[in-house]
């Protein structure tokens, strides 16, 4: 369990974090999204002791990271996959690791087995591709068995099988009863893989909801229908609350009706109707509408400040 409570962070007069408030939770796997710059990465620096909150404290199970006697079995994280990229073989930089925190060999074999590199651990990991690397710095943030995993952007930069691979990781690492908390600024990839989403923007929480719950209300209540006669439908679903506009000949586009109500009256008026489908906003929009207002960075053709000034 990771609890954020009024976690600030400044660096100068620059506010990286602002009044954070957020539990995350053991079971499930919770997204941490927010675009670039939102306060993501210096939120889990926090988290792992790398970082001095300026004001607020953040905890893992109960006490602060630099309490925990035996840290890294308390939470594994991996927050720069390349910070791991050395003239080391990946089994010797587990086993440096294993060394320095009293735990096993054994341990460092079964890690290197559950990510898959077995076959090349004995290679620099200097040499690893961006996949491999990312699978040794899961590696590491596993070797001690961890109760609350943290991972920064894990899937960057990786192709579909890596992606897969590190989303069904994710997925069974919170079966297995651990706090699963990971960063990404694609919603699209957490609505596959989180259960729970934290979203920030500029520093501050925008959104702490359940992924079923985000979807839906992201999703538009609207409909599409297509019919020989547009003119008699429209006139018969127009009333209050309810709007219906056309882009394309013979298309209404519906909002404030389900598919059953507009189906059923136009049964009932002998409308025929060659479709009837309800429209789903996409996530990737919803999430770009809802942290408009907190992207640091544009480019220059779509910020709407820069346009202006
Ligand atoms: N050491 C630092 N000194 C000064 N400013 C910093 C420092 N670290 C981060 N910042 C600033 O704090 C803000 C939050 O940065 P952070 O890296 O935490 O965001 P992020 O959400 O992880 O973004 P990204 O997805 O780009 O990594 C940014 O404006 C960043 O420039």
């Amino acid at each position: 369990m990771i609890e954020a409570r009024d976690l600030t962070k400044q660096y100068g007069d620059k506010t990286a974090v602002h009044d954070l408030n957020f539990t995350v939770r053991p079971g499930i796997v919770t997204g941490f999204l927010g675009p670039n710059g939102a306060g993501k990465s210096t939120t889990m620096r926090m988290i792992i002791g790398l970082d001095a909150p300026t004001s607020g404290r953040v905890t893992v199970n109960g006490r602060q990271y630099r309490d925990h006697r035996a840290p890294l079995r308390e939470v594994g994280a991996m927050l720069e996959a390349r910070a791991i990229h050395t003239g080391r073989s990946a089994r010797n930089h587990l086993l440096a690791m294993a060394a320095t925190t009293g735990i096993g060999r054994r341990r460092v074999d079964e890690v290197i087995d559950l990510v898959g590199l077995h076959e090349v651990a004995d290679r620099r990991a200097g040499q690893f591709s961006l996949g491999m690397g990312q699978r040794l710095g899961i590696a590491s943030a596993l070797l001690g068995d961890p109760a609350t995993v943290m991972l920064d952007e894990p899937v960057n930069g990786l192709d579909p099988e890596g992606i897969l691979w590190i989303r069904n990781l994710l997925k069974q690492l919170a079966a297995e009863g651990r706090t699963v908390f990971v960063s990404s600024h694609l919603m699209s990839e957490m609505a596959l893989t989180a259960d729970h989403l934290i979203v920030v923007g500029r520093g501050t929480l925008i959104r702490d909801v359940p992924v079923a719950e985000f979807i839906a209300s992201a999703s538009s209540n609207s409909v599409r229908v297509r019919t020989p006669d547009p003119s008699r439908l429209r006139a018969l679903l127009t009333g209050e609350a309810v709007s219906v506009s056309s882009s394309t000949e013979g298309q209404l586009d519906v909002t404030g009706l389900s598919t059953d109500e507009i189906g059923l009256r136009a049964a009932a008026a002998g409308i025929a109707l060659l479709e009837l489908s309800p429209v789903q906003a996409s996530l990737e929009q919803a999430f770009m509408e809802l942290t408009a207002d907190a992207v640091e960075y544009r480019t220059l053709s779509s910020s709407r400040e820069e346009v202006a000034a």
